[in-house]
């Protein structure tokens, strides 16, 4: 199983992922995705589910219209691993960021 990052490795990848955060009181980092219409909110989430499906990583995430609030974290390890970065940098591609 993977491990939870470090406090350097944790550093590293929050530098590496702007617009992410740090979710209070959770080993976890929430992003706000907004798009244009429902329609291109729908499109990211499938695209992200084909690659979460792949990857046997899952998102927690709520979508309202046209925007998705996403939170990662690794419930296996309790907390946040190289996965949810991994995750997290495949979205922002996704989403064109
Ligand atoms: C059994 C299965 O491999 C696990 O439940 C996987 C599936 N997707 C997962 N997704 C996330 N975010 N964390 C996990 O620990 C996790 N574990």
């Amino acid at each position: 199983m993977t491990g939870r990052l470090t406090d350097e490795e944790r550093r590293e990848a929050m530098a590496s992922l702007p617009g992410w955060i740090a979710v209070e009181g959770r080993d976890a980092i929430t992003r706000r995705f907004a798009f244009r219409d429902f329609s291109e909110a729908w499109g990211f989430m499938s695209r992200v589910a084909l690659v979460a499906e792949a990857m046997d990583h899952h998102p927690e995430w709520f979508n309202v219209y046209k925007t998705v609030e996403v939170t990662l974290s690794t419930h296996d390890a309790d907390g946040l691993t190289a996965k949810d970065v991994r995750l997290a940098r495949a979205m922002d591609q996704i989403a064109g960021i």
